[in-house]
Protein backbone atom coordinates (compact mmCIF):
# COMPACT_ATOMS: atom_id res chain seq x y z
CA UNK A 1 0.00 0.00 0.00
CA UNK A 2 1.48 3.65 -0.86
CA UNK A 3 2.22 5.18 2.38
CA UNK A 4 1.73 8.65 0.87
CA UNK A 5 -0.43 10.03 3.48
CA UNK A 6 1.97 9.40 6.04
CA UNK A 7 4.71 10.76 4.01
CA UNK A 8 2.97 13.85 3.73
CA UNK A 9 2.20 13.67 7.84
CA UNK A 10 6.21 14.09 8.30
CA UNK A 11 6.02 17.65 6.73
CA UNK A 12 7.79 20.15 8.91
CA UNK A 13 4.91 22.66 9.78
CA UNK A 14 5.69 26.44 9.55
CA UNK A 15 5.70 27.97 12.80
CA UNK A 16 2.73 29.29 13.94
CA UNK A 17 2.41 32.79 13.17
CA UNK A 18 4.70 32.77 10.45
CA UNK A 19 3.54 34.23 6.98
CA UNK A 20 4.09 31.87 4.16
CA UNK A 21 5.14 33.43 0.53
CA UNK A 22 3.50 31.91 -2.29
CA UNK A 23 6.27 30.72 -3.22
CA UNK A 24 6.51 28.21 0.28
CA UNK A 25 3.17 27.46 -0.42
CA UNK A 26 3.62 26.17 -3.61
CA UNK A 27 6.78 23.95 -2.75
CA UNK A 28 4.77 22.28 0.59
CA UNK A 29 1.92 21.74 -1.91
CA UNK A 30 3.91 20.25 -4.16
CA UNK A 31 5.53 18.45 -1.20
CA UNK A 32 2.30 17.03 -0.24
CA UNK A 33 1.27 15.98 -4.17
CA UNK A 34 4.34 14.18 -4.58
CA UNK A 35 3.88 12.35 -1.29
CA UNK A 36 0.31 11.58 -2.26
CA UNK A 37 0.70 10.63 -5.80
CA UNK A 38 4.32 9.44 -6.23
CA UNK A 39 6.71 11.38 -8.40
CA UNK A 40 5.61 10.35 -11.52
CA UNK A 41 2.18 11.08 -11.41
CA UNK A 42 2.74 14.33 -9.74
CA UNK A 43 4.84 15.49 -12.57
CA UNK A 44 2.51 13.99 -14.92
CA UNK A 45 -0.02 16.12 -13.93
CA UNK A 46 0.89 18.90 -11.57
CA UNK A 47 4.33 19.56 -12.89
CA UNK A 48 3.73 22.64 -14.94
CA UNK A 49 1.31 23.65 -11.96
CA UNK A 50 1.06 27.67 -11.46
CA UNK A 51 -0.19 29.38 -8.47
CA UNK A 52 -1.50 32.79 -10.05
CA UNK A 53 -3.49 34.11 -7.20
CA UNK A 54 -4.16 33.45 -3.43
CA UNK A 55 -7.20 35.46 -1.02
CA UNK A 56 -10.29 35.82 -0.20
CA UNK A 57 -11.07 32.54 0.23
CA UNK A 58 -9.97 31.36 -3.23
CA UNK A 59 -6.42 30.38 -4.15
CA UNK A 60 -6.21 30.03 -8.54
CA UNK A 61 -3.69 27.93 -10.11
CA UNK A 62 -3.12 27.39 -14.01
CA UNK A 63 -2.17 24.38 -16.26
CA UNK A 64 -0.83 24.66 -19.72
CA UNK A 65 -3.66 22.67 -21.25
CA UNK A 66 -7.29 22.14 -20.74
CA UNK A 67 -6.77 18.90 -20.89
CA UNK A 68 -4.81 18.55 -17.61
CA UNK A 69 -7.33 21.06 -15.74
CA UNK A 70 -9.95 18.75 -17.27
CA UNK A 71 -7.85 15.97 -15.57
CA UNK A 72 -7.14 17.59 -12.72
CA UNK A 73 -10.45 18.94 -12.13
CA UNK A 74 -11.89 14.82 -12.23
CA UNK A 75 -9.29 13.13 -10.45
CA UNK A 76 -7.67 15.25 -8.53
CA UNK A 77 -10.26 17.67 -7.30
CA UNK A 78 -10.58 16.61 -3.79
CA UNK A 79 -7.12 16.21 -3.00
CA UNK A 80 -5.90 19.37 -4.12
CA UNK A 81 -8.59 21.09 -1.93
CA UNK A 82 -7.68 19.54 1.00
CA UNK A 83 -4.13 20.55 0.28
CA UNK A 84 -4.93 23.99 -0.12
CA UNK A 85 -7.43 24.23 3.14
CA UNK A 86 -4.44 22.85 5.24
CA UNK A 87 -1.47 24.89 3.60
CA UNK A 88 -3.34 28.53 3.27
CA UNK A 89 -6.11 28.26 6.19
CA UNK A 90 -9.31 29.80 5.22
CA UNK A 91 -9.14 28.32 1.61
CA UNK A 92 -12.60 27.55 0.56
CA UNK A 93 -12.47 27.16 -3.18
CA UNK A 94 -9.73 26.38 -5.64
CA UNK A 95 -9.98 27.48 -8.89
CA UNK A 96 -8.47 25.37 -11.85
CA UNK A 97 -7.30 27.84 -15.45
CA UNK A 98 -6.16 27.15 -18.40
CA UNK A 99 -2.57 29.62 -18.69
CA UNK A 100 -3.19 31.53 -22.15
CA UNK A 101 -0.59 31.43 -24.32
CA UNK A 102 -0.33 35.59 -23.75
CA UNK A 103 1.87 35.51 -20.63
CA UNK A 104 0.19 35.41 -16.91
CA UNK A 105 -3.39 34.98 -18.83
CA UNK A 106 -5.60 32.40 -17.55
CA UNK A 107 -9.03 31.55 -18.04
CA UNK A 108 -10.43 30.70 -14.75
CA UNK A 109 -13.05 27.93 -14.08
CA UNK A 110 -13.56 26.66 -10.73
CA UNK A 111 -12.59 23.01 -9.76
CA UNK A 112 -15.42 22.88 -7.04
CA UNK A 113 -18.94 23.23 -7.92
CA UNK A 114 -19.63 23.76 -11.65
CA UNK A 115 -17.72 21.86 -13.59
CA UNK A 116 -20.23 21.92 -16.58
CA UNK A 117 -19.65 25.99 -16.67
CA UNK A 118 -15.76 25.12 -16.17
CA UNK A 119 -15.52 22.83 -19.45
CA UNK A 120 -17.55 25.00 -21.55
CA UNK A 121 -15.26 27.70 -20.41
CA UNK A 122 -12.53 25.87 -21.99
CA UNK A 123 -13.24 22.54 -23.97
CA UNK A 124 -10.64 20.10 -25.04
CA UNK A 125 -10.62 21.51 -28.30
CA UNK A 126 -9.37 24.91 -27.52
CA UNK A 127 -6.24 26.47 -28.66
CA UNK A 128 -5.53 28.59 -24.62
CA UNK A 129 -2.27 26.35 -23.96
CA UNK A 130 1.20 27.05 -25.04
CA UNK A 131 3.02 25.44 -27.80
CA UNK A 132 0.88 22.90 -29.26
CA UNK A 133 -2.26 21.95 -27.33
CA UNK A 134 -2.56 18.51 -28.89
CA UNK A 135 0.68 17.75 -28.37
CA UNK A 136 0.59 18.81 -25.27
CA UNK A 137 -2.13 16.67 -24.75
CA UNK A 138 -0.58 13.99 -25.80
CA UNK A 139 2.59 14.22 -23.65
CA UNK A 140 0.59 15.28 -19.93
CA UNK A 141 -1.92 11.62 -21.39
CA UNK A 142 1.45 9.44 -21.64
CA UNK A 143 3.22 10.18 -18.30
CA UNK A 144 6.18 8.30 -17.59
CA UNK A 145 4.09 5.94 -14.61
CA UNK A 146 2.01 4.90 -17.42
CA UNK A 147 -1.54 6.44 -16.84
CA UNK A 148 -3.38 6.00 -20.22
CA UNK A 149 -4.91 8.95 -22.07
CA UNK A 150 -8.46 9.38 -21.32
CA UNK A 151 -9.37 6.56 -19.36
CA UNK A 152 -8.66 6.14 -15.55
CA UNK A 153 -5.33 6.11 -14.07
CA UNK A 154 -3.21 2.50 -14.14
CA UNK A 155 -2.17 1.13 -11.32
CA UNK A 156 1.48 0.43 -11.00
CA UNK A 157 0.98 -2.38 -8.72
CA UNK A 158 -1.53 -4.69 -11.13
CA UNK A 159 1.45 -6.83 -12.86
CA UNK A 160 2.13 -10.23 -14.57
CA UNK A 161 4.54 -10.42 -12.35
CA UNK A 162 2.56 -10.35 -9.12
CA UNK A 163 -0.27 -12.13 -10.47
CA UNK A 164 0.03 -15.63 -9.04
CA UNK A 165 -0.68 -18.42 -11.54
CA UNK A 166 -3.15 -21.25 -10.84
CA UNK A 167 -4.97 -24.02 -12.75
CA UNK A 168 -8.07 -21.54 -12.12
CA UNK A 169 -6.37 -18.85 -14.58
CA UNK A 170 -3.44 -20.32 -16.55
CA UNK A 171 -5.41 -19.77 -19.79
CA UNK A 172 -6.75 -16.44 -19.56
CA UNK A 173 -2.93 -15.55 -17.92
CA UNK A 174 -1.58 -16.80 -21.35
CA UNK A 175 -4.27 -15.07 -23.50
CA UNK A 176 -3.58 -11.50 -21.47
CA UNK A 177 -0.04 -11.70 -22.15
CA UNK A 178 -0.38 -13.24 -25.97
CA UNK A 179 -2.14 -9.80 -26.37
CA UNK A 180 0.09 -7.46 -24.29
CA UNK A 181 3.27 -9.20 -26.62
CA UNK A 182 1.50 -8.59 -30.01
CA UNK A 183 -0.25 -5.07 -28.74
CA UNK A 184 -2.86 -4.14 -31.48
CA UNK A 185 -1.41 -6.78 -33.81
CA UNK A 186 -3.24 -8.86 -31.41
CA UNK A 187 -6.27 -9.85 -34.03
CA UNK A 188 -5.85 -13.36 -33.31
CA UNK A 189 -8.00 -12.63 -29.89
CA UNK A 190 -9.59 -9.55 -30.87
CA UNK A 191 -11.78 -8.67 -28.78
CA UNK A 192 -10.65 -10.71 -25.60
CA UNK A 193 -13.40 -11.18 -23.23
CA UNK A 194 -12.68 -11.94 -19.52
CA UNK A 195 -15.09 -13.46 -17.50
CA UNK A 196 -15.41 -14.63 -14.02
CA UNK A 197 -17.16 -14.31 -10.66
CA UNK A 198 -16.61 -11.52 -8.16
CA UNK A 199 -12.67 -10.70 -6.93
CA UNK A 200 -11.26 -13.06 -9.19
CA UNK A 201 -8.53 -10.63 -10.36
CA UNK A 202 -10.58 -9.89 -13.24
CA UNK A 203 -9.56 -5.98 -12.78
CA UNK A 204 -5.82 -6.91 -11.84
CA UNK A 205 -5.17 -8.84 -15.42
CA UNK A 206 -6.47 -6.30 -17.26
CA UNK A 207 -4.62 -3.22 -15.42
CA UNK A 208 -1.98 -6.23 -16.00
CA UNK A 209 -2.23 -6.24 -20.28
CA UNK A 210 -2.98 -2.33 -19.98
CA UNK A 211 0.61 -1.75 -18.02
CA UNK A 212 2.20 -4.45 -20.54
CA UNK A 213 0.68 -2.13 -23.48
CA UNK A 214 1.52 1.09 -22.31
CA UNK A 215 5.11 -0.13 -21.67
CA UNK A 216 5.38 -1.35 -25.22
CA UNK A 217 8.14 0.65 -26.88
CA UNK A 218 5.66 1.16 -30.35
CA UNK A 219 3.86 3.10 -27.64
CA UNK A 220 -0.03 2.46 -28.52
CA UNK A 221 -2.73 4.74 -27.12
CA UNK A 222 -4.03 2.78 -24.32
CA UNK A 223 -7.21 3.53 -22.73
CA UNK A 224 -8.44 1.39 -19.36
CA UNK A 225 -11.57 2.63 -18.34
CA UNK A 226 -14.87 0.67 -16.46
CA UNK A 227 -17.95 0.81 -18.16
CA UNK A 228 -19.47 2.86 -16.02
CA UNK A 229 -16.82 5.36 -16.26
CA UNK A 230 -17.24 5.20 -19.80
CA UNK A 231 -20.84 6.02 -19.21
CA UNK A 232 -20.23 8.60 -16.63
CA UNK A 233 -17.92 10.34 -19.46
CA UNK A 234 -19.73 10.14 -22.02
CA UNK A 235 -22.87 12.00 -20.04
CA UNK A 236 -20.90 14.56 -18.94
CA UNK A 237 -19.57 14.55 -22.54
CA UNK A 238 -22.97 15.10 -23.51
CA UNK A 239 -24.18 17.72 -21.33
CA UNK A 240 -20.76 19.86 -22.25
CA UNK A 241 -21.11 20.10 -25.60
CA UNK A 242 -18.16 17.33 -26.20
CA UNK A 243 -19.79 14.49 -27.28
CA UNK A 244 -17.93 14.52 -30.65
CA UNK A 245 -14.29 15.34 -29.29
CA UNK A 246 -15.08 12.31 -26.87
CA UNK A 247 -16.10 9.80 -29.83
CA UNK A 248 -12.99 11.31 -31.79
CA UNK A 249 -10.65 10.54 -29.15
CA UNK A 250 -11.72 7.39 -28.06
CA UNK A 251 -11.81 6.24 -31.93
CA UNK A 252 -8.42 7.16 -31.98
CA UNK A 253 -6.97 5.30 -29.83
CA UNK A 254 -4.78 1.59 -30.58
CA UNK A 255 -6.20 -0.47 -27.33
CA UNK A 256 -9.18 -0.29 -25.62
CA UNK A 257 -9.33 -1.79 -21.92
CA UNK A 258 -12.96 -1.80 -20.48
CA UNK A 259 -13.72 -3.74 -17.33
CA UNK A 260 -17.31 -4.72 -15.58
CA UNK A 261 -19.13 -4.63 -18.73
CA UNK A 262 -22.19 -6.32 -17.07
CA UNK A 263 -22.88 -2.68 -15.84
CA UNK A 264 -23.17 -0.51 -19.06
CA UNK A 265 -26.68 0.66 -19.03
CA UNK A 266 -28.98 3.22 -21.27
CA UNK A 267 -29.77 3.03 -24.69
CA UNK A 268 -27.94 5.79 -26.61
CA UNK A 269 -24.82 5.01 -24.30
CA UNK A 270 -24.93 1.05 -25.46
CA UNK A 271 -25.12 2.75 -29.29
CA UNK A 272 -22.47 4.62 -28.68
CA UNK A 273 -20.69 1.47 -27.21
CA UNK A 274 -21.37 -0.52 -29.84
CA UNK A 275 -20.27 2.01 -32.48
CA UNK A 276 -16.64 2.26 -30.76
CA UNK A 277 -16.43 -1.45 -30.63
CA UNK A 278 -16.82 -1.70 -34.46
CA UNK A 279 -14.97 1.07 -34.83
CA UNK A 280 -11.72 -0.46 -33.27
CA UNK A 281 -12.42 -3.98 -34.07
CA UNK A 282 -13.05 -3.61 -37.44
CA UNK A 283 -9.78 -1.40 -37.51
CA UNK A 284 -7.86 -4.04 -36.50
CA UNK A 285 -7.44 -2.19 -32.79
CA UNK A 286 -7.31 -4.43 -30.05
CA UNK A 287 -10.14 -4.70 -27.65
CA UNK A 288 -10.09 -6.52 -24.20
CA UNK A 289 -13.26 -6.40 -21.96
CA UNK A 290 -13.98 -8.31 -18.64
CA UNK A 291 -17.57 -8.96 -16.96
CA UNK A 292 -18.91 -11.05 -14.04
CA UNK A 293 -20.58 -13.92 -16.74
CA UNK A 294 -19.96 -14.54 -19.79
CA UNK A 295 -20.80 -12.50 -22.86
CA UNK A 296 -24.11 -13.96 -23.76
CA UNK A 297 -25.20 -13.95 -20.69
CA UNK A 298 -25.06 -10.07 -20.26
CA UNK A 299 -29.04 -9.05 -20.51
CA UNK A 300 -28.89 -6.26 -20.12
CA UNK A 301 -26.82 -5.30 -22.86
CA UNK A 302 -27.30 -4.23 -26.19
CA UNK A 303 -27.84 -8.12 -28.32
CA UNK A 304 -25.16 -6.27 -30.86
CA UNK A 305 -22.60 -5.35 -28.19
CA UNK A 306 -23.42 -8.44 -26.49
CA UNK A 307 -22.84 -10.47 -30.05
CA UNK A 308 -19.57 -8.50 -31.08
CA UNK A 309 -18.28 -9.41 -27.66
CA UNK A 310 -19.34 -13.10 -27.84
CA UNK A 311 -17.68 -13.15 -31.46
CA UNK A 312 -14.28 -12.97 -29.88
CA UNK A 313 -12.36 -15.24 -27.49
CA UNK A 314 -14.00 -16.03 -23.51
CA UNK A 315 -12.05 -17.23 -21.37
CA UNK A 316 -13.26 -18.02 -17.72
CA UNK A 317 -11.24 -17.66 -14.15
CA UNK A 318 -12.13 -19.97 -11.65
CA UNK A 319 -11.63 -19.55 -7.53
CA UNK A 320 -8.17 -20.14 -6.62
CA UNK A 321 -7.12 -23.19 -4.98
CA UNK A 322 -5.11 -23.02 -1.87
CA UNK A 323 -1.58 -22.71 -3.10
CA UNK A 324 -3.02 -19.90 -5.25
CA UNK A 325 -4.55 -18.53 -2.06
CA UNK A 326 -1.26 -18.71 -0.41
CA UNK A 327 0.84 -17.39 -3.32
CA UNK A 328 -1.77 -14.30 -2.84
CA UNK A 329 -0.79 -13.40 0.29
CA UNK A 330 2.54 -13.46 -0.03
CA UNK A 331 2.83 -11.64 -2.85
CA UNK A 332 1.27 -9.00 -1.03
CA UNK A 333 2.72 -9.65 2.24
CA UNK A 334 6.02 -9.05 0.06
CA UNK A 335 5.44 -6.00 -1.24
CA UNK A 336 4.10 -4.79 2.17
CA UNK A 337 7.40 -5.14 3.45
CA UNK A 338 9.60 -3.62 0.66
CA UNK A 339 6.74 -0.10 1.95
CA UNK A 340 7.29 -0.90 5.57
CA UNK A 341 10.13 -3.50 6.80
CA UNK A 342 8.68 -3.45 10.40
CA UNK A 343 5.79 -4.88 9.03
CA UNK A 344 5.46 -8.71 9.87
CA UNK A 345 3.11 -11.62 9.80
CA UNK A 346 3.61 -14.90 11.02
CA UNK A 347 3.55 -17.87 8.49
CA UNK A 348 1.38 -19.52 10.55
CA UNK A 349 -1.04 -16.62 10.01
CA UNK A 350 -0.66 -17.15 6.09
CA UNK A 351 -1.54 -21.12 6.32
CA UNK A 352 -4.35 -20.36 8.34
CA UNK A 353 -6.58 -17.40 6.38
CA UNK A 354 -5.13 -19.42 2.89
CA UNK A 355 -6.99 -22.59 4.47
CA UNK A 356 -10.15 -20.59 5.80
CA UNK A 357 -10.72 -18.06 3.22
CA UNK A 358 -12.06 -20.19 0.62
CA UNK A 359 -13.50 -17.84 -1.50
CA UNK A 360 -12.02 -14.90 -3.74
CA UNK A 361 -8.49 -13.43 -4.02
CA UNK A 362 -10.24 -10.66 -2.83
CA UNK A 363 -10.73 -12.39 0.28
CA UNK A 364 -8.09 -13.48 0.86
CA UNK A 365 -6.83 -9.56 0.35
CA UNK A 366 -9.83 -8.29 2.43
CA UNK A 367 -8.41 -10.52 5.81
CA UNK A 368 -4.47 -9.29 4.62
CA UNK A 369 -5.68 -5.66 4.45
CA UNK A 370 -7.66 -5.66 7.74
CA UNK A 371 -4.78 -7.14 8.84
CA UNK A 372 -2.34 -4.60 7.65
CA UNK A 373 -4.25 -1.69 8.20
CA UNK A 374 -4.41 -2.72 12.05
CA UNK A 375 -0.49 -3.12 12.04
CA UNK A 376 -0.40 0.47 10.09
CA UNK A 377 -2.84 2.44 13.43
CA UNK A 378 -0.67 0.29 15.80
CA UNK A 379 -3.58 -2.15 16.92
CA UNK A 380 -2.08 -5.33 15.42
CA UNK A 381 -4.57 -8.35 15.77
CA UNK A 382 -4.84 -11.00 18.49
CA UNK A 383 -5.35 -14.73 17.51
CA UNK A 384 -8.91 -14.49 18.57
CA UNK A 385 -9.61 -10.97 16.53
CA UNK A 386 -8.07 -12.95 13.73
CA UNK A 387 -10.40 -15.73 14.07
CA UNK A 388 -13.57 -13.34 14.26
CA UNK A 389 -12.35 -11.43 11.33
CA UNK A 390 -12.04 -14.78 9.31
CA UNK A 391 -15.27 -16.10 10.39
CA UNK A 392 -17.48 -13.10 9.52
CA UNK A 393 -15.31 -12.88 6.07
CA UNK A 394 -16.32 -16.70 5.59
CA UNK A 395 -19.96 -16.31 6.73
CA UNK A 396 -20.73 -13.29 3.83
CA UNK A 397 -20.02 -15.00 1.17
CA UNK A 398 -21.54 -15.69 -1.98
CA UNK A 399 -24.85 -13.70 -2.73
CA UNK A 400 -24.96 -11.71 0.75
CA UNK A 401 -21.55 -9.96 -0.42
CA UNK A 402 -22.33 -5.98 -0.03
CA UNK A 403 -21.12 -4.51 -2.98
CA UNK A 404 -19.96 -0.98 -3.36
CA UNK A 405 -22.35 -0.60 -5.48
CA UNK A 406 -25.15 -1.55 -3.29
CA UNK A 407 -23.63 1.10 -0.78
CA UNK A 408 -23.57 3.98 -3.54
CA UNK A 409 -27.57 3.19 -3.92
CA UNK A 410 -28.49 3.32 -0.74
CA UNK A 411 -26.53 6.14 0.39
CA UNK A 412 -27.73 8.57 -2.48
CA UNK A 413 -31.44 7.51 -1.94
CA UNK A 414 -30.61 8.09 2.05
CA UNK A 415 -29.31 11.47 1.55
CA UNK A 416 -31.06 12.43 -1.45
CA UNK A 417 -28.06 13.42 -3.23
CA UNK A 418 -27.48 11.38 -7.27
CA UNK A 419 -24.90 8.79 -7.95
CA UNK A 420 -23.19 11.01 -10.06
CA UNK A 421 -22.69 13.81 -7.69
CA UNK A 422 -21.27 11.41 -5.44
CA UNK A 423 -18.90 10.22 -8.13
CA UNK A 424 -18.18 13.39 -9.55
CA UNK A 425 -15.83 16.07 -8.68
CA UNK A 426 -18.32 18.48 -6.49
CA UNK A 427 -17.40 19.40 -3.15
CA UNK A 428 -20.28 21.38 -2.03
CA UNK A 429 -21.26 19.79 1.50
CA UNK A 430 -24.41 18.21 0.43
CA UNK A 431 -22.03 16.01 -1.75
CA UNK A 432 -18.89 15.99 0.41
CA UNK A 433 -20.18 14.12 3.45
CA UNK A 434 -22.62 11.30 1.98
CA UNK A 435 -19.50 10.72 -0.31
CA UNK A 436 -17.19 10.37 2.79
CA UNK A 437 -20.23 8.00 4.38
CA UNK A 438 -20.09 5.93 1.48
CA UNK A 439 -16.67 5.42 1.12
CA UNK A 440 -16.65 4.61 5.00
CA UNK A 441 -19.24 1.98 4.66
CA UNK A 442 -17.52 0.78 1.35
CA UNK A 443 -14.35 0.19 4.12
CA UNK A 444 -16.02 -1.32 6.81
CA UNK A 445 -18.52 -3.33 4.66
CA UNK A 446 -16.40 -5.22 1.74
CA UNK A 447 -13.14 -6.30 1.76
CA UNK A 448 -12.14 -3.86 -1.22
CA UNK A 449 -9.18 -2.02 -0.95
CA UNK A 450 -8.57 1.88 -0.56
CA UNK A 451 -7.22 1.91 -3.81
CA UNK A 452 -9.99 -0.06 -4.95
CA UNK A 453 -12.62 2.09 -3.00
CA UNK A 454 -10.55 4.49 -4.97
CA UNK A 455 -11.23 3.24 -8.34
CA UNK A 456 -14.96 3.07 -7.68
CA UNK A 457 -15.67 6.54 -6.57
CA UNK A 458 -14.71 8.31 -9.67
CA UNK A 459 -11.09 7.12 -9.84
CA UNK A 460 -10.30 9.02 -6.32
CA UNK A 461 -6.65 8.74 -4.93
CA UNK A 462 -6.54 5.68 -2.10
CA UNK A 463 -4.89 8.86 0.43
CA UNK A 464 -8.49 10.48 -0.34
CA UNK A 465 -10.52 7.25 0.98
CA UNK A 466 -8.23 6.58 3.92
CA UNK A 467 -9.13 10.37 5.32
CA UNK A 468 -13.11 9.83 4.59
CA UNK A 469 -12.42 6.75 6.42
CA UNK A 470 -10.29 8.30 9.41
CA UNK A 471 -12.35 11.53 9.31
CA UNK A 472 -16.38 9.35 9.69
CA UNK A 473 -14.33 7.10 12.23
CA UNK A 474 -13.40 9.66 14.20
CA UNK A 475 -17.10 11.76 14.28
CA UNK A 476 -18.84 8.85 14.82
CA UNK A 477 -16.53 8.00 18.05
CA UNK A 478 -18.13 11.12 19.29
CA UNK A 479 -21.41 11.69 18.08
CA UNK A 480 -23.63 8.50 19.10
CA UNK A 481 -26.44 10.11 16.68
CA UNK A 482 -24.04 9.62 13.87
CA UNK A 483 -22.90 6.18 14.75
CA UNK A 484 -27.16 5.39 14.95
CA UNK A 485 -27.13 6.90 11.09
CA UNK A 486 -24.82 4.86 10.00
CA UNK A 487 -26.15 1.47 11.63
CA UNK A 488 -29.45 2.39 10.08
CA UNK A 489 -28.12 2.73 6.75
CA UNK A 490 -25.84 -0.36 7.19
CA UNK A 491 -28.83 -2.42 8.10
CA UNK A 492 -30.49 -1.45 4.89
CA UNK A 493 -27.98 -2.34 3.04
CA UNK A 494 -27.34 -5.74 4.33
CA UNK A 495 -31.32 -6.09 4.50
N1 LIG B 1 -4.38 -14.51 -9.26
C1 LIG B 1 -4.19 -13.42 -8.52
N2 LIG B 1 -2.93 -13.00 -8.23
C2 LIG B 1 -2.71 -11.91 -7.47
N3 LIG B 1 -3.69 -11.16 -6.95
C3 LIG B 1 -4.96 -11.53 -7.21
C4 LIG B 1 -5.29 -12.66 -8.00
N4 LIG B 1 -6.62 -12.77 -8.06
C5 LIG B 1 -7.12 -11.75 -7.36
N5 LIG B 1 -6.13 -11.01 -6.84
C6 LIG B 1 -6.24 -9.80 -6.02
O1 LIG B 1 -7.52 -9.77 -5.43
C7 LIG B 1 -8.08 -8.47 -5.48
C8 LIG B 1 -9.38 -8.51 -6.24
O2 LIG B 1 -9.10 -8.78 -7.60
P1 LIG B 1 -9.75 -7.95 -8.80
O3 LIG B 1 -10.17 -6.60 -8.33
O4 LIG B 1 -8.85 -8.02 -9.94
O5 LIG B 1 -11.06 -8.83 -8.98
P2 LIG B 1 -12.26 -8.64 -10.00
O6 LIG B 1 -12.47 -9.97 -10.61
O7 LIG B 1 -12.00 -7.50 -10.91
O8 LIG B 1 -13.46 -8.32 -9.03
P3 LIG B 1 -14.82 -7.44 -9.31
O9 LIG B 1 -15.59 -8.17 -10.34
O10 LIG B 1 -15.51 -7.47 -8.00
O11 LIG B 1 -14.38 -6.09 -9.72
C9 LIG B 1 -7.06 -7.58 -6.18
O12 LIG B 1 -6.38 -6.81 -5.24
C10 LIG B 1 -6.13 -8.55 -6.88
O13 LIG B 1 -4.81 -8.06 -6.93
Amino acid sequence: MHSGMNDDMQQQPVPAGAKKTTAEIHDRVNARLKAQLGQDAFASWFGRMQIDEIGRGTVRVSVPTAFLKTWIRSHYADALAAIFAEEVPGTLRVDVAVRSAVRGASLPSPVADDPAGAAQAAPMSTKAAEGSPRQAERDAARPSGGAAEFGSPLDGRYLFSNFVEGAANRVALAAAKAVAENGPQSVRFNPLFIHASVGLGKTHLLQAIANACVAREDRPRVVYLTAEYFMWRFATAIRDNQALSFKENLRGIDILVIDDMQFLQGKSIQQEFCHLLNALIDSARLVVAAADRPAHELESLDPRVRSRLAGGVGIEMAAPDFDMRKGILEARIQQMHAEDPSFRIESGTVETIARRVVGSGRDVEGAFNQIAFRHSVGQPLSPEHLDDLLNSITRTGGEKRVRVEDILRFVSRHYNVSKTDILSARRTRTVVRPRQIAMYLAKTMTPRSLPEIGRRFGGRDHTTVLHAVRKIEAERAGDPKLGEELDLIRRMIEE
